[in-house]
């Protein structure tokens, strides 16, 4: 199995290219089971999750065709069409990879009338229960039987129709798959309570591409219009706030100078907010977002929640950067139950962090001893890479495949901007 190797010290500075969002794709390829028509998806990351999600759309049906797989490609391009279903059961062997394969229950169900879809499971951040998923498609008059680790959906009559559901917590996932059903009901649905991600505004402007009638967009009200057919389209993919937070928080931890190109601010203020209270410069450019920092972080104090919150996919992150700062640093986890993993890692290379329930308190500044480290989760492995960076000696961090389903060539990026990073097998 592959590890990452890590000298740290090295100050980062140049440019870094910010990849097509994986949050944003994820909900983005279902939406090519709307239709029988093609829809092209620009700037899709080169990731483990993608490929596994096309391989899903294959399975009901679809053919996939990828423009731009040479290894030195970044941004494909992925035609799917479905002309027709072949099937509607989203298999357990699939799904139990990538919990986002739930995102093929509503449109599956919108277009077909029924779906089978293998329950996701918990993961190691938490339950991460379906209920609110299939709560808003009950509301469109959706019949769901859970059975056997499947959820089995069906629309009476074939076609969903219009409902109101108001969202008793904030769910990405549950407004995405909401909104794909909605689309394709006889009438108006209204949501309540819709998470406002930067993501849902993208699935929103590509079902707008493909036919759709939706008010509201970026607001928690979504009034959507249903549609008895959508059309193809031609898409671009959002850049991945998260990626872009992430180098964000590598770059100023080791005192660097990096410009995120690429980056869009207005999806991440809470996270340019939050470098600029530890005292990093936060430029917005031309091209993209300059980060720089220059002598101690401050400490911060930080609490999880929806958009335009501080994101949870970003709080390891801050976590490895606020290792350093002069002082003690607050984080309270809102939205997960278990994503605190990273703690005991980095603590094996040097960190003091005390966890008390949702709070982790860091207690800086921490001398950081490169050491062998465990990966636990997606955002949790690039806590390791941020801490690594900085702590004296090698670190080496295994179960590198968390790290390859969200973060596109992930050593490459570090290493053009004077990171000491590869990836080594162990053969
Ligand atoms: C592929 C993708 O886009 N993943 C993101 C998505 O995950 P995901 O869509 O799974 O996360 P949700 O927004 O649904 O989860 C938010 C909270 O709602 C709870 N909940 C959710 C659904 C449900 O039916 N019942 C319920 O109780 C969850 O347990 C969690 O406590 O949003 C999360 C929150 O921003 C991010 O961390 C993930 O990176
Ligand atoms: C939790 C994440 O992803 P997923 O929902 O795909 O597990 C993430 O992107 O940080």
């Amino acid at each position: 199995m592959d590890r990452i190797l890590i000298r740290g010290g090295n100050r980062l500075s140049g440019k870094i290219a910010i990849s097509g969002a994986k949050n944003a794709a994820l909900t983005l390829m279902p939406c090519a089971l709307l239709t029988d028509e093609p829809l092209t998806l620009r700037n899709l990351p080169r990731l483990a999750d993608v490929d596994s999600f096309g391989h899903l759309l294959n399975e009901l049906g679809a053919s996939t065709a990828i423009e731009g797989t040479r290894p030195n490609d970044f941004g494909r391009v992925l035609t799917t069409r479905a002309g027709k279903l072949t099937s509607t059961v989203a298999p357990y062997d699939i799904v139990r990879k990538m919990r986002a394969s739930i995102l093929v229950l509503g449109p599956l169900l919108g277009r077909a009338g029924e779906a089978t879809v293998s329950l996701p499971g918990g993961c190691a951040i938490g339950n991460r229960p379906i209920d609110l998923h299939l709560k808003a498609l009950q509301a469109m008059g959706a019949e769901i039987e859970v059975a056997a680790g499947y959820v089995k959906a069906s629309a009476p009559g074939g076609r969903l129709t219009g409902g109101r559901f108001s969202f008793p917590v904030v769910s990405v996932g549950a407004t995405e798959n909401a909104l794909m059903a909605a689309v394709t009901c006889k009438g108006t649905t209204v949501l309540d309570n819709a998470a406002r991600e930067p993501e849902i505004v993208d699935l929103c402007n590509l079902l707008v591409a493909m036919g759709a009638q939706i008010s509201g967009i970026g607001t928690e009200r979504l009034e959507i219009e249903g549609r008895d057919r959508l059309h193809g389209a031609t898409y671009a993919v959002m850049p991945d706030r998260i990626e872009a937070g992430s180098y964000a928080c590598a770059a100023a931890i080791t005192g660097g100078d990096v410009e995120l190109v690429g980056a869009a601010a207005n999806d991440m203020r809470a996270t340019l907010d939050a470098l600029t209270q530890a005292g990093v410069t936060v430029e917005e450019t031309k091209t993209g977002i300059r980060i720089a920092a220059e002598g101690k972080l401050k400490p911060l104090t930080l609490s999880t929640a929806p958009f335009p919150g501080f994101a949870t996919d970003m709080q390891a992150q801050f976590m490895a950067m606020q290792l350093v700062a002069e002082g003690a640093s607050v984080f309270t986890e809102t939205i997960f139950e278990n994503r605190y993993m990273h703690v005991p890692e980095l603590a094996r290379m040097g960190a003091h962090i005390d966890v008390r329930g949702r709070t982790a308190v860091v207690h800086g500044p921490a001398k950081l001893v490169g050491a062998p480290v465990m990966a636990t989760d997606l955002r949790a492995s690039m806590s390791l890479i941020i801490a690594g960076l900085v702590a004296e000696g090698e670190t080496q961090v295994s179960r590198v495949y968390h790290l390859d389903r969200g973060y596109e060539r992930l050593e490459e990026k570090l290493q053009g901007v004077g990171a000491d990073i590869e990836r080594v097998g162990d053969g």
